[in-house]
């Protein structure tokens, strides 16, 4: 039985979370990590409630955190100092703080993993995109989600420009005169990719890279209708980051 903790379970992927381990034979739901001391959901007597990270004192085998930004560095230093495996959804760790982490799940002989995207629709585009790149490098992102989304880009666009600006050949990209004459019209600047992000009510996630060449296009897009197409990878990631003594990056490492 995999012990786990659930951080940021009140929220919307929280939730959903906590549902999946419930209903997994394989999981026990030991405890969960929040800042308010109402929630929607059930829990069992079972599973203990922490709202600090000093109280969290507790036998288990993985962390799963899907909290905010500016908590999620702390949370993830805090599980490996404690041998909980880390299985991150959250967004908004930067490049040095995933190699600190790493470095700390090395010495510690830790698994590990950040996914920016636990849904295989976002995996498979962003891996389709990357192969696109090396032969079609004129490139857009436009990540369209919620509108009580805190953070832009989306960690999935972020991490769609990464995987592309690897292996896409260097070149500049667009008009060199070119002139916003209303600011930030033309999205944020990626390594000279544009990466637009949209806002809106209704929308959940997703992610449009769109390529252009000489007479030619090519439209990559991907659709997440409903949360709960987060939680197959989430599971995995439960099920099997504990095999693991090092702190990945992607779910398709552990695929
Ligand atoms: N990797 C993936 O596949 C996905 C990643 N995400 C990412 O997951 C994160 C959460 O998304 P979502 O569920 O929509 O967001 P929500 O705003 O719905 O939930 C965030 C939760 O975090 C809690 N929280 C806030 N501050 C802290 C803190 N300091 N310590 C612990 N918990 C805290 C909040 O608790 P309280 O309610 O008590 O205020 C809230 O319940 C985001 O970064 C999002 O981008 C989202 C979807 C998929
Ligand atoms: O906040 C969200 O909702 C999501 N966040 C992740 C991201 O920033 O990429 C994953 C998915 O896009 C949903």
């Amino acid at each position: 039985m995999t012990k786990v903790i659930i951080a940021g379970y009140n929220g919307k992927m929280g939730q959903k979370a906590v549902k999946m381990v419930q209903q997994h034979d394989g999981f026990e739901l030991v405890a969960v990590y929040g800042l308010e001391e109402k929630t929607a959901i059930e829990l069992d007597t079972t599973t203990k409630i922490f709202k600090s990270l000093d109280e969290i004192d507790i036998d288990a085998d993985v962390w799963v955190d899907f909290t905010v930004p500016s908590a999620v560095y702390e949370n993830a230093k805090f599980a490996i100092n404690h041998g909980y495996s880390p299985v991150i959804g959250t967004t908004g760790l930067t490049d040095e703080q995933i190699s600190e982490l790493k470095q700390l799940a090395a010495e510690k002989k830790l698994g590990g993993l950040i996914a920016p995207n636990f849904g295989i629709s976002a995996v498979l585009l962003m891996q389709f995109a990357q192969q696109a790149a090396k032969y079609m490098p004129d490139v857009e992102i436009i990540e369209m989600h919620h509108d009580q989304k805190v953070d832009a880009p989306s960690g999935t666009a972020l991490s769609t420009a990464k995987l592309i600006s690897k292996v896409r050949p260097s070149h500049e990209q667009g008009n060199p005169n070119e002139k916003e004459t209303l600011a930030h019209v033309r999205g944020g600047d990626f390594d000279g990719i544009r990466i637009h992000a949209v806002r809106l009510p209704g929308l959940v996630a997703h992610e449009q890279v769109m390529f252009g060449s000489l007479g030619e296009g090519l439209t990559i897009r991907q659709d997440t209708f409903d949360r709960e197409s987060f939680m197959s990878g989430v599971a995995i990631a439960i099920e099997k980051i504990t095999d693991y003594h090092e702190l990945l990056v992607g779910l398709e490492n552990v695929l």
